[in-house]
């Protein structure tokens, strides 16, 4: 029996808004590279990832440079110029492009582009975690913080229990047939997990990393630098 398959999917149409600046977040440079570039790069470089599928927006301007700023990705990566209004339209239209070329029982793997710091180690771990899981899983870490839910002047109207409360991360890591169907079925969700949830299944986590974070707004760049230039494990 042939054993399935790994593919990634980077959903890669967003704007950034919350970044600023003159272009989407993904195209910025962290450690002296795009965003994107970095994630692309580490997927090519894992042997057990057959394919990577990047989802742009049609109109992207940046990503024929960005795939030029470095050894040629070809063979290795499919850029996908159908980005979507939400994630989840970017990565539906994304799993029906890679349609021809996966089965229904071989994996996905979706990973923002805004987490460059992930590694070939760390998706090798995700792998040996869940290549066998009946659902599938994501990276995520424990909740450390005390959360407070607030009101519209922020003020504090409860102190939500940490017990149990993970921070989900990417790649998150489903089988092609039932992340599609989650996702055909979901409302709009702001991770793939959320709609195989909502089928009530239930994705396992897999510790994360700290250096898996996720670029959001201009404070997060200074960290990011540190684990992309090797200067913090
Ligand atoms: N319509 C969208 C929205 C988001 N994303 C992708 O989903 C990932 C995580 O989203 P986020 O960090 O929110 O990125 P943006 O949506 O670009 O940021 P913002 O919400 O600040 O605009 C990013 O790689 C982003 O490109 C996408 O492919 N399509
Ligand atoms: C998928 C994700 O990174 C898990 O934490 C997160 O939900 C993405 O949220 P965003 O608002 O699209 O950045």
């Amino acid at each position: 029996m042939i054993p399935p398959r790994y593919f990634a999917l980077i959903p890669a149409a967003g704007i950034g808004a919350r970044m600023g600046g003159a272009m989407p977040k993904q195209y910025g440079h962290v450690a002296g590279k795009p965003m994107l570039r970095h994630v692309l790069d580490t997927f090519a470089a894992c042997p057990a990832i057959t394919h990577t599928f990047a989802i742009v927006s049609g109109a992207d301007p940046h990503v024929d440079d960005m795939m030029g700023c470095g050894p040629s990705l070809a063979g290795r990566v499919t850029i996908v110029r159908d980005g979507g209004a939400s994630r989840r339209e970017t990565v539906l239209n994304g799993l029906l492009a890679m349609r021809p070329q996966i089965a229904d029982d071989e994996w996905v793997l979706v990973h923002d582009a805004a987490r460059p710091g992930l590694t070939v180690a760390m998706i090798d771990r995700l792998l040996a975690e869940l290549s066998e899981d009946p659902v599938g899983g994501l990276f995520a870490m424990p909740v450390v913080d005390t959360l407070k839910r607030v009101d519209d002047e922020r003020r504090a109207q409860e102190t939500v229990p940490r017990d149990g409360l993970w921070a989900a991360q990417t790649p998150q890591m489903f089988r092609y047939g039932l992340l599609r169907k989650a996702l055909e079925q979901a409302a709009d969700v702001t991770d793939e997990a959320s709609a195989i949830e909502a089928l009530g299944l239930a994705p396992r986590m897999v510790a994360g990393s700290a250096r898996n974070i996720k670029i959001t707004h201009p404070s997060d760049l200074p960290l990011a630098e540190l684990y992309l230039k090797g200067l913090h494990d």
